[in-house]
């Protein structure tokens, strides 16, 4: 049996750091998902334009695609990936349980108010996201059901706060 975490959530909202401190603390394969997206949807994001559902869809296979392919070797993984819809959420379970042995995917809502997020967003040099997005991501959130399988961490927390938090969800 292996296990996938999905540490989801708006852009700047943290996902990344505590993905990469949950990976780190259970010795886990941490991806990152920004890396697998093609640079049409790149380009688009720097320019300001959201991604709609067809530029998400093959972003996410190839997500799911590598979710399996680590399993494959027995190893569990860590992904830092928006998931902002529950259709994606959906579409990500569905791709790994159709490749994957079994396996269980453990979603983490990383969660925190607009201000918080814009502001950590304005600190964040050379990243290709702009401020301006932080908006269009809100709405087109669909924060974590009680029935997906996971649970919500608050950002206003500090990241070592979190991880321990998380693991101790994940491993429970
Ligand atoms: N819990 C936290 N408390 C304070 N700052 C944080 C916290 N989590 C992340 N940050 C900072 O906020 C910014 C965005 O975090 P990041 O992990 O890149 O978010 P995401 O992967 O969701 O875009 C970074 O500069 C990061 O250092
Ligand atoms: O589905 C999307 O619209 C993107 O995946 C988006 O949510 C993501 O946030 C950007 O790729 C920026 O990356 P960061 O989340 O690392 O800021």
């Amino acid at each position: 049996m292996t296990l996938h975490v999905v540490v989801m959530g708006v852009s700047g909202s943290g996902k990344s750091t505590v993905a990469e401190g949950i990976a780190q603390r259970l010795g886990w394969t941490f991806a990152e998902a920004d890396q697998f997206h093609p640079q049409s949807n790149i380009d688009k994001m720097t320019a300001g334009i959201p991604l709609d559902d067809e530029d998400r869809a093959p972003w996410l296979r190839g997500l799911a695609t590598w979710m399996a392919r680590q399993a494959a070797k027995g190893e569990d993984t860590v992904i830092a990936c928006s998931a902002l819809k529950r259709s994606y959420r959906t579409m990500l379970q569905r791709d790994v349980a159709a490749l994957d042995g079994p396996h269980r995917v453990v979603f983490v809502h990383a969660h925190g108010p607009f201000g918080v997020i814009a502001d950590r967003m304005e600190g964040r040099r050379g990243h290709f996201m702009p401020e301006s997005l932080l908006q269009s991501q809100f709405d087109t959130l669909e924060p974590l059901g009680a029935d997906e399988g996971g649970f919500e961490l608050d950002v206003r927390h500090p990241p070592d706060e979190l991880v321990t938090e998380a693991v101790r969800r994940i491993c429970s």
